[in-house]
């Protein structure tokens, strides 16, 4: 796969606004961006996680150049677009054509209150330019264009029946339903999710990310997004980006940071996604531990192999013989690969018990042994 985006050893720092808070002379710099490498393939869904204040809108803003970095290369579609070391200088026409390619969506959806859905959406097309057939030269779109054109792009986002309404008219998932209509408008390749469901409840969230998934697939975008939730990311991105004061400080595939995550707040993004850590710290207030029998033991294991394909619970009972009774479960689908843990008891004699614990390790399965009767009667 080719890479679409490439943003190489960027970094973005603003003086800070305070201009008498000076130390020895100098003005406080924020280094908003340091030394950040990204590379996004035609067709990725990456997602750019990270807290408030991270660096995250700063980065992905200079992929369409409404931030110039301070150092670095960004690269387009292999078309070097900022190059620090050799000035490229894209404006006027030229950056607004390159601008109009990627197509972007935010938090607050930033629609024009005055203007009806049907034209905030054609108002995206005002400078669009098509090459005519006839002449074979550029002109702008004629008025039975643009309208072809808004009622194709409000029906791929189902909102044809409120093309006269106002914004004010509109729930949240619609306004961010007619700012997807309008990102796309120009046919772009690479669509950027500013918080695009920040301001959503849950289930519009939902119905926002389908939608993108949706058509990241009938049209081959490529979509950035960024966002504080991890559950956002769980659920539609394919690749991840780490970021932690201006740095991106780990990335990967969706799975192997869910399966291996290496840094401390990549460990704690995903835990907001699962609720196993709240289940294991609730078990001292239980008797399941009091209550193990001495041929059991209870045990956490993590689904989070990128290879697993056997139903190993009912595999165990089938082969080692053993017993098991699930307490908790959350096993979901992570770019169709099972992802999630058990907490479950284990019964067996302890060689039928070792048995089965040789067949995780034998499939890369981490698990604890979150309690046993040991010789003697101690938990
Ligand atoms: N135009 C600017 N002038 C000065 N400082 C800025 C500017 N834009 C961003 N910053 C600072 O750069 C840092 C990174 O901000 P950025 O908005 O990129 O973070 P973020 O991860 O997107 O957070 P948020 O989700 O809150 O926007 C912050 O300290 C912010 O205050």
């Amino acid at each position: 796969m080719t890479n679409i985006i490439e943003l190489n050893h960027l970094s973005v720092s603003f003086a800070s606004k305070k201009s008498n808070n000076k130390k020895n002379g100098e003005s406080n710099i924020i280094h908003a961006v340091e030394d950040a490498t990204l590379h996004i393939e035609k067709g990725d869904i990456y997602g750019v996680i990270g807290y408030s204040g991270a660096g995250k809108s700063t980065l992905v803003r200079t992929i369409n150049l409404l931030q110039k970095p301070t150092e670095g290369q960004i690269i387009i579609n292999g078309e070097i677009v900022f190059d620090t070391n050799h000035p490229v200088h894209l404006s006027g026409a030229k950056l607004r054509a390159f601008r109009q390619k990627i197509g972007m969506i935010f938090q607050h959806f930033n629609l024009l209150a005055e203007k009806t859905v049907f034209n905030n959406v054609s108002f995206a097309l005002q400078h669009t330019q098509i090459k005519d057939g006839k002449t074979g030269k550029l002109r702008y779109l004629s008025a039975t264009e643009k309208k072809t054109k808004v009622e194709n792009l409000l029906g791929l986002v189902e909102l044809s029946e409120l093309a006269h309404k106002y914004p004010s008219q509109l729930s949240g998932g619609q306004k961010q339903r007619v700012a997807i209509a309008r990102a796309l408008a120009n046919d772009p390749e690479i669509l950027i999710s500013d918080e695009g469901t920040s301001a959503l409840d849950p289930k519009t969230t939902n119905q926002i990310l389908d939608l993108l998934k949706d058509l990241h697939d009938r049209l081959g975008l490529t979509i950035v997004l960024i966002t504080h939730e991890m559950q956002v990311v769980k659920e539609i991105a394919n690749k991840v980006a780490v970021m932690q004061n201006g740095r991106i400080i780990e990335q990967n595939s969706l799975i192997d940071i869910f399966a291996g995550p290496e840094e401390e707040l990549t460990k704690q993004f995903i835990e907001t996604t699962s609720s196993v850590n709240r289940f294991i710290a609730g078990l001292p207030r239980t008797k399941l531990l009091q209550n193990l029998a001495e041929d059991e033991e209870l045990i956490h294991l993590d689904y989070a192999s990128s290879e697993l394909e056997d139903p190993v619970i009912s595999d165990i009972t089938k082969i080692f013989d053993v017993t098991t009774n699930i307490y908790y479960g959350n096993v979901e689908l992570l770019q169709q690969q099972p992802f999630g843990s058990l907490v479950f008891t284990l019964k067996g004699s302890s060689e039928q018990r070792a048995a089965a614990k040789q067949y995780f390790n034998e499939r890369n399965l981490k698990f604890i042994v979150l309690g046993s009767v040991k010789e003697g009667g101690e938990i």
